[in-house]
């Protein structure tokens, strides 16, 4: 068995161009034995799924892929595909794809996928895959929400429809606003399955993990100075305020020592339950001072936290610790602050972390 199986969730707004990539990517045999889940069977037409269902709803496609349908809820059909592996039935299984309605917020996919301890056992999230239409996706992200939320939590962006159009630059430039980090594949008609899967921290082609591809936390510290820089003389980019979007930011936070694992467990106790709500993602590798040569691993979506898994050793690159938030509407200088004091940063003005572990709204500028 392949167990935990990749997950990839898909998501972009009704129309982007979700099943037409998807029924072109199946075609790829990298993509044999892929299960595809869509949310709403009827509606869409992946190009060999016009065969009957069966009563479990798991429905066998030719080249070895299944497709289901959430009829009930996305987590009685990931655990239906456990049964299906188990029970051999499908025991040749090598991913899960969703693809989320367009309309559909990815918040609620995520967490249920992490929420469930006996899910996490069976399945890992790959990534997050997000299609902008290069048409109509600047007024869809300056009218939805839910299309601005997908974009953020994307681990890759694909533009559709640019056989047709050249996406405009203040798009291209939004994009970048919401999601610093994910690499943008320029056209759908090009994305290859290299480009869009195995985005997680385990790298099959070299067999090792691979922290820097999977954080992207450096272009998302480049996009940050660039961001501050361009604050100091011109403040043009907030024109824009009254854009739903505007809320949505990415920030990494680093710090190159190690840290006692009570601190980094008092910052995420503290993050969450502050900030759950504005929490879209979190994703971080840290060093512990108690056990400095094997990496911890964190996953969060909103308040909840995937539990936290170990690395045998340390893969190349700095370590310390690396942490990347996303956020909407989340105070970045309270996240700043509270992340100073927690791994005993010198800040003017903060407190020390026994103060914040003894009261945490003793935080200096702290305002809820
Ligand atoms: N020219 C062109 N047309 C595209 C492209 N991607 C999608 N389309 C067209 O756009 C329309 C919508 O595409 P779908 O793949 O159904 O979009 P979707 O995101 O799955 O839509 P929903 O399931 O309704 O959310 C279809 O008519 C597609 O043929 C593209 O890259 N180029």
């Amino acid at each position: 068995m392949n167990l935990p199986l990749p997950v990839s969730v898909l998501t972009g707004f009704l129309g982007s161009g979700k099943t037409t990539l998807l029924n072109r990517l199946l075609r790829d045999p990298a993509l044999v034995d892929t299960a595809v889940i869509v949310n709403e069977f009827g509606e869409v037409a992946i190009d060999h799924l016009l065969v009957e269902s069966s009563s479990d709803g798991v429905i066998e496609l030719s080249g070895g892929c299944i497709c289901c349908t959430v009829r009930g809820d996305l987590v009685d059909t990931l655990a239906g595909i456990v049964d299906s592996i188990q029970t051999g039935r499908t025991p040749s299984l090598k991913r899960v794809i969703i693809e989320t309605t367009g309309l559909a917020d990815p918040v609620p996919v995520l967490l249920s996928l992490m929420g469930h301890p006996a899910l996490m056992q069976a399945f890992r999230l790959d990534g997050v895959i997000a299609t902008v239409d290069a048409i109509n996706g600047l007024a869809t992200i300056d009218r939805h929400a839910e299309a601005a939320r997908q974009i953020a939590v994307a681990d890759r962006i694909v533009l559709t429809k640019t056989d047709m159009a050249e996406p405009p630059a203040d798009l291209l430039a939004t994009i970048r606003r919401l999601n610093p980090g994910a690499p943008i594949v320029p056209s759908a008609v090009m994305a290859s399955v290299a480009d869009l899967f195995n985005c997680g921290l385990y790298d099959p082609a070299t067999k090792t993990a691979d922290v820097g591809r999977w954080l992207r936390d450096e272009a998302i510290h480049q996009a940050d100075h660039h961001d501050h820089d361009h604050d100091h003389g011109h403040h043009h980019h907030h024109d824009h305020d009254h854009h739903r979007h505007d809320h949505i930011r990415s920030f990494s936070l680093v710090h190159d020592r190690p840290v006692p694992y009570s601190a980094i467990e008092t910052f995420l106790d503290l993050l969450r339950s502050t900030q759950g709500e504005r929490l879209l993602r979190m994703k971080g590798v840290i060093e512990l001072a108690e056990d400095p040569s094997r990496p911890l691993v964190i996953h969060g979506v909103q308040s909840m936290l995937h539990p936290p898994a170990r690395l045998p050793f340390w893969p190349e690159g700095p370590r310390g610790v690396r942490l990347v938030v996303i956020g909407d509407g989340l105070p970045e200088d309270y996240v700043r602050r509270l992340f100073s004091a927690i791994t005993g940063q010198v800040a003017i003005g903060v407190p020390d972390r026994a103060a914040i572990e003894d009261n945490p709204l003793a935080i200096a500028g702290f305002r809820a």
